[in-house]
């Protein structure tokens, strides 16, 4: 490619003449690591280090452009200066792929929970009936049917675009986190469809207010495609002023929730059943839930309402919603005979967890025994809220490990000790070490109690625990594989 397509739409701020917009572009990056000869490299102003130091490094890579924000003067190379490097990245990562996104349908989910469970359930509805669907978010990339291991919910811009570039697939649904909206990592992207499952508390430790935290997932919808439509939960507050915000905008906006005033009204949304009653155009009509909890009803109907929207007709959304199988970590339900029930979910935020106990409370659960902690460095202010809510409702509760984050062991009990002092009760003790927490848990419960785990949801432990298991589903599997032995043990 020349270097006056790749720079198609980019407001620069270097003369660049004749012969310098005829030079062949090889390829892109924004990581000096992963230039070769005849590259043009990004330097990106990041929050550990700042690309602009390792222009050096390209260069003697093989990088024969450099773009980046700060007035430098390179003799070795041209250097050519822009407003913003991230969002510079985005428009020459469309340019280079031939903007990828405008051939899918392509949809957006934004909010603070609900992005996978949603994604997956969606996916399903699409695939039953016939649509070829990628996903990218949390736990995996999913594209051409092939799974890519994923290291951002939204991943850079550059990544994103390669992506889109190499998919068959007809749909794209695509996690949209707020740090990803914030960093221009959906730059020169455009959605055939955004949807809001909700905001909560969460990431104040990056956007400072929740006013501030809701304009960054605002920003998704100035991605919108002509036509775009919004899909949008409206029975959470941010969700019903995005609704306002959007109408004089004249961004077609549905919605669902409990009034009469939405597209979809949920009109029964009992806990206690997995069944949804909603009504549509005057029409009644039921759905099943396929995962437990209020919350997930939620997620269910965003995914019916898109699917809808997509053209597939309500009875078969209807039908295949029956042969949903769930999501790893959300909400995952190990139940085994003469054993308790235990769930692990990635409940990592103050409603989440209220969400997952209430849950369980409804499904039946005589007592609730809760494992979580706290990842290290990470929005500290929902601690005593999380804390708080489960002295209140769970039956007991143990405070344990969850990813450090380069905090000390140490520092993180520390806290675990002061927050339980503060915000904690007489139901709570502390077991550090994650596995024999799970195991002391699962040991207290009676059959029919629930050990709900609460944080890591599907993902592998960052450090070495007692039990020397790899994730809080393979630690449940030792421990009930221990427990029955010493069932059966007893009753010879
Ligand atoms: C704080 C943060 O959000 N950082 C994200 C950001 O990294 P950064 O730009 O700050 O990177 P940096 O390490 O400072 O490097 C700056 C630049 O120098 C370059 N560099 C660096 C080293 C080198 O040798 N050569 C070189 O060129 C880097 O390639 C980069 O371009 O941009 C990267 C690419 O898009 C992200 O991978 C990275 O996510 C980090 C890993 C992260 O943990 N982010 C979390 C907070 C996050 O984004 N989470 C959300 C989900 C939140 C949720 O809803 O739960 C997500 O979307 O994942
Ligand atoms: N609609 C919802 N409302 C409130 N809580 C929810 C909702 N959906 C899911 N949750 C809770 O949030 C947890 C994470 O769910 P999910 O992975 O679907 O959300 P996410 O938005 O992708 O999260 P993350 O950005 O952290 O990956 C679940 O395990 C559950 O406890």
């Amino acid at each position: 490619m020349l270097l006056r397509d790749l720079l198609r739409e980019l407001s620069i701020h270097t003369n660049i003449d004749q012969t310098l917009s005829k030079i062949e572009v090889k390829g892109i990056a924004d990581n000096s690591k992963d230039v070769k000869p005849g590259y043009v490299f990004i330097a990106i102003k990041g929050f550990t280090s700042d690309g602009h130091d390792y222009i050096t490094d390209a260069i003697q890579n093989g990088a024969t452009i450099i773009i980046g924000d700060q007035s430098l003067n390179l003799d070795v190379v041209p250097y050519i200066k822009v407003d913003n490097s991230r969002q510079a990245l985005g428009i020459i990562s469309k340019n280079y792929y031939q903007n990828p996104s405008k051939d899918k349908i392509m949809i957006g989910i934004t909010g603070t929970n609900g992005k996978t469970t949603t994604s997956y359930i969606l996916k399903h509805l699409l695939e039953q009936n016939g649509k070829s669907c990628s996903i990218i978010g949390t736990i995996q990339n999913i594209v051409n049917g092939e799974t890519l291991s994923s290291s951002n919910t939204t991943p850079s811009v550059l990544m994103l675009n390669k992506l889109l570039s190499e998919c068959k697939d007809e749909i794209v649904i695509v996690e949209v986190s707020s740090h990803g909206l914030t960093q221009f990592r959906v730059e020169g992207i455009q959605f055939d469809f955004g949807i809001f499952t909700n905001l909560y508390h969460e990431h104040l430790d990056y956007h400072s207010t929740m006013e501030e935290y809701f304009q960054a997932k605002l920003l998704l919808f100035d991605h919108l495609k002509e036509n775009g439509l919004a899909i949008i939960n409206k029975d959470n507050y941010w969700g019903e002023k995005l609704v306002s915000i959007l109408n004089p905008r004249g961004i077609k906006a549905y919605t669902i929730g409990q009034s009469s005033d939405n597209d979809i009204q949920l009109l029964d949304l009992a806990t206690n059943t997995s069944t949804i009653s909603a009504k549509a155009e005057s029409n009644s009509f039921e759905m099943v839930c396929p995962m437990p909890g209020t919350h997930n009803k939620y997620n269910t109907m965003l995914a019916f309402l898109t699917a809808r929207s997509i053209g597939i007709p309500q009875n078969l959304i209807q039908q295949s919603m029956m042969s949903f199988q769930g999501v790893n970590g959300r909400f995952e339900t190990i139940r085994q005979e003469h054993t308790p029930t235990v769930i692990i979910d990635y409940a990592h935020t103050p409603d989440a967890v209220f969400h997952c106990i209430t849950s369980a409370k409804n499904y039946g659960a005589k007592r609730v025994i809760h494992v979580f902690g706290f990842r290290g460095n990470r929005d500290k202010t929902k601690r005593p809220e999380m804390l708080a809510i489960t002295s209140d409702l769970s039956d007991c509760y143990i405070l344990t490990l969850d990813d450090l984050n380069n905090v000390s062991e140490e520092e993180m009990i520390e806290t675990l000790e002061e927050l339980n002092r503060s915000y904690g009760n007489h139901k709570g003790m502390i077991i550090p070490d994650r596995t024999l927490a799970i195991q002391k848990a699962i040991e207290m419960a009676n059959d029919e109690d629930w050990v709900m785990i609460t944080g890591k949801g599907h993902e592998n432990y960052q450090q070495d625990f007692h039990l020397n298991t790899f994730s809080d589903k393979d630690t449940v599997q030792a421990v009930l594989h221990e427990f029955t032995k010493q069932e059966i043990f007893n009753s010879n």
